[in-house]
């Protein structure tokens, strides 16, 4: 295993306090960022310019964001800017394009050509210098999951192994086990975390197969100390790389090495997902994390404001959070609407802007947060006759359904008690004991929890 050591990326490129750029092999971009260091604040460049790739292509500097939030900010902003330090640092005239990683891998292969050099294509995945536990804005929804994360950079390979997170998208998935990932190598720098999403670890395997460099591919992996590995759930009907997945997993456990992986759902509920892999994610622990509540979403949205530079008051943040309730990605995507329209406008951004530049997103909510609308989304989803919900009777069968639907409606209009009883034909005690009822199984009851949690997004996006 030593042997092979010198080919792992080295821990300290994982290193949030380093440049990324350090891995790039184009000089003239590493002279870029520095022109730009003495014209950009240490936060603006740590955020928006340090996580970029940067790589040349003909006439062309293509920079690639870790994330489609980056991209948009640095089209909008930075662009002319990366061109003119680009001149100054002695550059040629050349156009600046920006993408997004999903999407610059295209034909998914990380590298973008179909070379078999595993360990470019390992180096090429680096942690999100942004995804750290400081960043992370911890509520009911997932401090479970933070918990867990935060018990493992103490305890690698012996907390909980494997840790599994899973739950909706944009929930902070990825962004808890980057920050394990950080912690890990904050921890030790020479310790050997290794970060992929499950297309690419798969794409990776198919070229180690089909360039006869399956060994290197087996050993780079058994050899890390922590393997990462996002939204697993890809593995679904894959069959050779659930094989090839299975024995790498039972390697690096029998070495006491931390695995962490992500999943989109509940893994036991994954189809064409072999027993025996679905038997070995629970030997650890398995974590849910859930759509923030709303005071987590006021949190989140003023912290990413700061973050991003964007002065804004309590109570646009209320307004925001009130409105878009299905995911933190969804809550970066409004900041950036409200910070490209102030740019725009030339105004602050106030509650009446806020409805002005989001009325489109708002109309959307309003027409999917109906009672009727609740009602019928709930009654299809148990696959029960919509009148149901509203007939007297009292059949288990028909009454958490029923129950499910009032909470929602509790949580997602503004209508009182009352309103809702009239609307079910109930007293309005029925609805507040149901109210109190399933937000008692959501605790409680995995069956519950993952329906509640399954309607809010249908009824959210
Ligand atoms: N609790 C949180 N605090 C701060 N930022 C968060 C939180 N949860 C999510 N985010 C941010 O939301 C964005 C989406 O998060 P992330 O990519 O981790 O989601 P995910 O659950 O992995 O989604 P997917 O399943 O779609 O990959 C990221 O920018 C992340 O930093």
């Amino acid at each position: 295993m030593r042997g092979i050591d010198s080919r792992f990326p080295p821990a300290s490129q994982f290193d949030i306090n380093k440049s990324p750029m350090a891995l790039v092999e184009d000089h003239g971009w590493a002279q870029c960022v520095q022109r730009l260091e003495s014209e950009l604040g240490t936060s603006e460049l740590n955020t928006w310019i340090r996580p970029l790739q940067a790589r040349r292509e003909g006439d062309r500097l293509v920079l690639v964001a870790p994330n489609r939030m980056v991209m948009e900010r640095v089209r909008v902003d930075f662009c002319a800017r990366i061109q003119r330090a680009w001149l100054a640092s002695g550059g040629e005239d050349i156009e600046v394009d920006v993408t997004a990683a999903a999407e610059s891998r295209g034909n998914g292969s990380a590298s973008g050509d179909d070379t078999p050099d595993v360990e470019r294509l390992i180096t090429s995945n680096r942690l999100d210098p942004r995804y750290t536990f400081g960043s992370f804005i911890q509520g009911k929804s997932n401090s479970q999951a933070r918990a867990a994360a935060q018990q493992v950079a103490e305890s690698p390979g012996v907390a909980y192994n494997p840790l599994l997170i899973y739950g909706g998208p944009g929930l902070g998935k990825t962004h808890l086990m980057h920050a394990v990932g950080h912690a890990l190598l904050r921890r030790n720098q020479n310790s050997r975390v290794v970060y992929v999403p499950s297309e690419q670890w798969m794409n990776q395997f198919i070229s180690a197969v089909r360039h006869n460099t399956s060994e290197e591919f087996k050993a780079l992996y058994r050899s890390a100390d922590a393997l990462l590995i996002d939204d697993i759930h890809f593995f679904a009907g894959k069959s050779a790389t659930q094989e090839e997945f299975f024995h790498t997993f039972n390697s690096l456990m029998d070495g006491r090495k931390q695995i962490i992986l992500t999943c989109d759902r509940f893994p036991k509920d994954l189809d064409r997902l072999e027993d025996r892999l679905k038997s070995r994610f629970s030997w650890g622990l398995t974590v849910s994390v859930e759509p923030p509540d709303l005071e987590t979403r006021v949190a989140i949205l003023l912290s990413k404001a700061e973050q991003f530079g964007l002065s804004l008051s309590n109570e646009v943040a209320f307004f925001v959070a009130q409105h878009v309730r299905s995911n933190v990605r969804e809550l970066e995507g409004v900041l950036l609407r409200l910070s490209a329209g102030m740019r725009l406008q030339g105004e602050a951004i106030t509650v009446e802007f806020a409805r002005q530049t989001l009325r489109d997103m708002l109309a959307h909510y309003e027409r999917k947060v109906t009672i009727d609308n609740i009602m019928s989304t709930v009654a299809k989803y148990y696959n029960i006759p919509l009148k149901d919900l509203r007939s007297p009777r009292r059949s288990r069968m028909l009454a958490r359904p029923r129950q499910v639907a009032m909470a929602l409606a509790r949580e997602l209009t503004e209508h009182s008690y009352p309103d809702i009883g009239e609307a079910f034909e109930k007293d309005h005690t029925t609805v507040l004991h149901a109210s109190r009822k399933i937000e008692e199984l959501r605790q409680t009851d995995l069956r519950i929890r993952e329906d509640y949690e399954n309607l809010l997004r249908q009824l959210s996006y």
